[in-house]
């Protein structure tokens, strides 16, 4: 497989010797959608900042379309598009004239203006002034600033943190399309896993600054087949509770059900002909799966 960015052994920390990242191995598919995702101070926003070169690296390597980072910096931020932090846009300018300042710095096509507005939706007020723009028409904007130059790879940090749910789904839609239509590759940090799981196709997921899961969408969906538990309906749940509790199966009832931990099936077939030896009806048994925010979260405090 080839990939558009590789890291592998990413460490930093900051003047307070406070290791931030711990051996980051990161790897995003060319033409993949990667989430990054990762709760809030996991690391995600440094990762990205020692990636595009806003931070000095210390420890690691940084490969990008296939060249190293260290070495070929200029030509690599050429065919990127970033968008970290707080885009610098002037407010008093309109949308096309915020674009112009920055064509003049790229050097490219004066087309490429009104081109990338048109693929953010803002064609029709291009000549509004900026200040004026909603917050999604800003993220908007700055996501058109960040592909003016007609990057390869687009690298965005949270560019739906503060959107209403609607601007949310226009900023996901929007970038489905870029990365349809036009094949670029995108690697984008959240900590908002429903969000990245309606948006991407490989996943990578960050904690205390260590990469705890990496891979495809369906391999994280694999994990949520797995069978965590198993509910028991009885008709006398403290008789089953006791006569769990004898054989030292430890339970959880906090639903109100008794929840058995994922014992091999025969050991639940031999636990159902137990209860009823006992005089215990059993009238369900029901596999508990998991979900994905409880991987997620299973992920994260590991
Ligand atoms: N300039 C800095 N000096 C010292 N510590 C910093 C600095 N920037 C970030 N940190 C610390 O590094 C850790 C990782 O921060 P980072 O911003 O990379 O996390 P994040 O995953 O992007 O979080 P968020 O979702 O909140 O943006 C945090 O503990 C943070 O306090």
């Amino acid at each position: 497989m080839n990939y558009c960015i590789e890291v592998a052994g990413l460490a930093y920390q900051f003047s307070d010797n406070t290791p931030v990242l711990k051996d980051i191995q990161l790897r995003v598919p060319q033409g993949a959608i990667y989430g990054f995702l990762g709760p809030n101070g996991a690391g995600k926003t440094t990762t990205l900042r020692l990636i595009t070169g806003l931070l000095r690296m210390q420890k690691g390597t940084v490969q990008i379309l296939g060249r190293s980072f260290r070495e070929h910096r200029l030509e690599i931020l050429r065919q990127t598009g970033s968008l970290i932090e707080s885009p610098a846009i002037y407010e008093h300018l309109s949308a096309a004239e915020n674009l112009l300042v920055l064509q003049r710095i790229y050097q490219c096509p004066k087309s490429n203006i009104m081109e990338v507005l048109q693929t953010v939706g803002l064609a029709a007020v291009s000549n509004k002034k900026a200040g004026q723009f909603s917050l999604g028409m800003k993220q908007r904007l700055a996501l058109a600033m960040a592909m003016l130059h007609h990057p390869k790879l687009l690298i965005l940090d949270e560019p739906t943190n503060g959107l209403d749910p609607n601007g949310i789904i226009e900023m996901r839609d929007l970038l489905k399309k870029i990365n349809r239509e036009q094949g670029i590759s995108i690697l984008i940090s959240s900590h908002l896993l429903p969000e990245i799981e309606r948006l991407a196709t490989h996943l990578g997921i960050i904690s205390k600054g260590r990469m705890v899961f990496e891979g495809s969408l369906e391999q994280l969906s694999g994990l949520r087949q797995q069978v965590r538990g198993y509910l028991l309906d009885t008709t006398d749940n403290a008789a089953a509770l006791e006569l769990l509790a004898a054989q030292e199966i430890p339970v959880v009832t906090d639903t109100g059900r008794i929840q058995v931990p994922a014992l091999p099936v025969a050991a639940i077939a031999e636990l159902n002909s137990q209860l009823v030896q006992q005089g215990i009806g059993v009238y369900g048994i029901q596999p508990v799966k998991n979900d994905l925010e409880t991987i997620f979260m299973d992920l994260i405090q590991a």
